[in-house]
C-alpha cells in the first residue's frame, strides 16, 4: 500500500515484459462503496497484472472479484498476510490466517464469479497458530475451495504488539517451512516472498519454488527487473537500459500533468533508478525535492536523465 500505485506499475513495466505486477490491496468497502473506478483504474500497458483484494465477506468478495475481471485484471489475489491493526478489526489480512473455512468460503465464492485465477497471499502462520499443522490445515482448507496459487511470505505475523514493519523484519523468515509445504503440496503453486534480493537468490529458490514475488527490493532497486526477462522468463528481447525507461516514462508524466496531474506523483517511484551511482543523491534531489519548486517539472526530468546518461 502507497507503492504500487497505477504510475509505479507503470514504470516497473518498462523494466520487465514478462514480471507479473500487483496492485496495492484495495478493500471491499473501498470498491463496493467509494469510488471503484479511481481504485481499479490502470492502463493496459501494465499487464500481466493482478489486483489484491481485501475482505472477508464472500459476497462482497465476489463481486469485487467480478469487478477485477471486468476491469481487464489477469488475476485477483486474496490478502491475508496484512498485520496491520487497522485491518484486523474488519477481519482482513493476517488475521484470517485464524479463519481457514471463512478463506475457503471467500476463495469459493470468487471462483464462482470470475474465470480468471483466484490466488491468495499469506504468511507461514501468525501468533498462538503458527504451528506447521495449523498451516497445512489453512492451505489443505482454501485448496479444497478450488484455491491453486499460493504466495508465502515466510514468515509469521504477529497480531499484538509489533507496528506492520516490524512484522516485516522481527518475525525470522522461514524458508524451509514454505519449501516443506511444497513438498506436501506438490500439485499447487507455491510462490516464495520475504527477503528475497538477488537473482541469484531468486535463481536458487527457483529450484525449490514456482514463483518469487519480490516486496522492498523491487522498489528500491527497481532495475533489478530489467534483468528478469532474459535471466527468468527466457526472454529474448534486448535489455533496457536505465536512460531508457526513463525516457519511456517522459510522454507518459507529459500526459500525466496535461491532464492536472503533478510530476512527482510518478516520478517518486522511479528515485532508485539511479540506485548505485555518482549521481544518485542528485537524481533523488532533483525528482523528489527540487520537483515542488519548479514551473517547469520536465526540464528537471531531463536534468536526471542527464545523471542517467550512458547507462
Ligand atoms: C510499504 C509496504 C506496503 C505493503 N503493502 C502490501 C499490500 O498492500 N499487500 C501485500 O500483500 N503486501 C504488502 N506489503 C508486503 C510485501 O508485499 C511483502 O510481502 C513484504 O515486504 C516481504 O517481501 P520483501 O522482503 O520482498 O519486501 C507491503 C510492504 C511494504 C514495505
Amino acid at each position: 500500500m502507497d507503492w504500487t500505485d497505477r504510475h509505479c506499475r507503470f514504470f516497473l513495466r518498462q523494466l520487465s515484459r514478462h514480471a507479473l505486477l500487483y496492485t496495492e490491496m484495495v478493500t471491499t468497502g473501498a470498491l463496493l462503496n467509494g469510488d471503484h473506478e479511481r481504485f481499479l483504474r490502470h492502463d493496459e500497458a501494465e499487464y500481466p497484472l493482478a489486483l489484491q483484494l481485501g475482505g472477508s465477506v464472500p459476497a462482497d468478495l465476489a463481486a469485487c472479484a467480478r469487478m477485477a475481471e471486468d476491469a481487464g485484471y489477469d488475476e485477483v489475489n486474496l490478502n491475508v498476510g496484512c498485520p496491520s491493526d487497522r485491518v484486523q478489526n474488519n477481519m482482513i489480512g493476517a488475521c484470517l490466517m485464524g479463519h481457514p473455512a471463512l478463506v475457503a468460503d471467500c476463495v469459493k465464492a470468487m471462483l464462482d464469479a470470475v474465470d480468471i485465477p483466484v490466488t491468495v497471499k499469506h504468511r507461514i502462520g501468525i501468533n498462538g497458530r503458527d504451528s506447521y499443522e495449523e498451516l497445512c490445515d489453512f492451505v489443505g482448507q482454501v485448496r479444497d475451495a478450488g484455491c491453486r496459487s499460493f504466495t508465502v511470505h515466510a514468515r509469521i505475523a504477529i497480531l499484538e504488539g509489533l507496528s506492520p514493519k516490524e512484522n516485516r523484519e522481527v518475525p525470522p523468515l522461514r524458508y524451509e517451512v514454505a519449501a516443506q509445504l511444497k513438498r506436501d503440496f506438490p500439485e499447487l503453486e507455491i510462490i516464495l516472498n520475504g527477503g528475497i534480493k538477488t537473482l541469484d537468490e531468486c535463481r536458487l529458490h527457483l529450484e525449490t519454488f514456482d514463483g518469487v514475488m519480490l516486496g522492498r527490493e523491487a522498489y528500491h532497486n527497481p532495475y533489478l527487473l530489467a534483468e528478469v526477462d532474459a535471466a527468468l522468463f527466457a526472454g529474448t528481447g534486448p535489455q533496457i537500459s536505465r536512460t531508457e525507461a526513463l525516457a519511456a516514462m517522459r510522454p507518459y508524466i507529459e500526459r500525466h500533468i496535461r491532464n492536472g496531474g503533478q510530476m512527482h506523483h510518478i516520478t517518486r517511484h522511479v528515485l532508485g533508478l539511479a540506485q548505485g551511482f555518482p549521481g544518485a543523491r542528485r537524481f533523488r534531489q532533483l525528482l523528489s525535492v527540487d520537483v515542488h519548486k519548479t514551473a517547469d517539472p520536465l526540464a528537471l526530468l531531463d536534468q536526471a536523465a542527464e545523471l542517467l546518461r550512458g547507462r
